[in-house]
């Protein structure tokens, strides 16, 4: 699979929804679709984050960090179009590819449809548990993250005004691990909350070519370059 010009195509969240929470893995969804895990330390913006990429308010956020406690499943189908006088579409799998015309342009426009599954995870490093209970709610967390072979993408968000965290080093190290073991799935960094950023520490950050949003104050050109990091990392396009 292989598409001309990124920049050419346009994503659009047609439907998403809540499918299930679980606490160890015999409780999750069949593995059936593209999964892609939210991860990250507490109270950074997880939540929110796929808030936005679902397009609708179904991950529960809050400003008191520990908020999410389960493992959560969201579906969403997104639409991947292309004006074809910029960008070719090569469809090589079993996504759904519809053809239409777009008669006002005299141009024919494709699109296909990609079911994905987000995964919103409890925050790494979250403290305000009892030492036991974290003990056995990390080892289902490792456990899960390890054997969850449909995760083809591990995000992590990382606060942009607090980047070099040991909590961030830790997560990452866990992570590449996985990644490099794995020969299917990729990691790939997002900086969240950039609104807080002044600009000169935003422009750092932008030259060093990080990903960065804001929920809060986000442009439609800032969600769709998200959009499709997203998607090209977890479908390794
Ligand atoms: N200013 C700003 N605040 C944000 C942004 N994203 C999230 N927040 C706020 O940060 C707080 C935590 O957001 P969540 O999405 O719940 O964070 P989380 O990582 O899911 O937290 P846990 O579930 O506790 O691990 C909330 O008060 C959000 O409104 C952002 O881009 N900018
Ligand atoms: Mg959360």
């Amino acid at each position: 699979m292989f598409i001309q010009n990124q920049m050419h195509t346009h994503i659009n969240v047609l439907q998403s929804y809540f499918m299930q929470s679980a606490q160890i893995i015999k409780d999750c969804p069949a593995p059936n679709y593209t999964e892609i895990a939210m991860l990250g330390r507490s109270n950074v913006g997880k939540s929110s984050i796929i808030n936005l990429l679902l397009n609708h308010k179904l991950a529960k956020s809050s400003s008191i960090p520990g908020k999410t406690k389960l493992i959560n499943f969201f579906s969403t189908t997104w639409e991947l179009s292309a004006n074809k006088k910029d960008s070719i579409i090569h469809d090589a799998v079993e996504l759904d590819e519809i053809a239409m015309h777009n008669k006002e342009e005299s141009s024919c426009t494709k699109s296909m449809r990609i079911p994905l599954v987000f995964i919103d995870f409890p925050g790494f490093g979250y403290a305000k548990v009892s030492k036991d209970t974290k003990k056995i709610w990390d080892k289902h967390l490792t456990d899960f993250i390890y054997k969850r072979q449909s995760i083809k993408l591990f995000c992590h968000l990382i606060d942009s005004r607090h980047t070099d965290l040991a909590i961030d080093a830790e997560i990452e190290r866990f992570l590449k691990a996985i990644t490099e073991s794995r020969q299917d799935c990729k990691l790939l960094q997002i900086y969240t909350k950039d609104d807080k950023l002044n600009k000169s520490d935003y422009h750092k950050l932008k030259a060093q070519n990080k990903i960065t949003i804001s929920t809060l104050k986000k442009t439609p050109q800032a969600i769709q370059q998200l959009y499709h990091a997203i998607l090209y990392a977890s479908l390794n396009w």
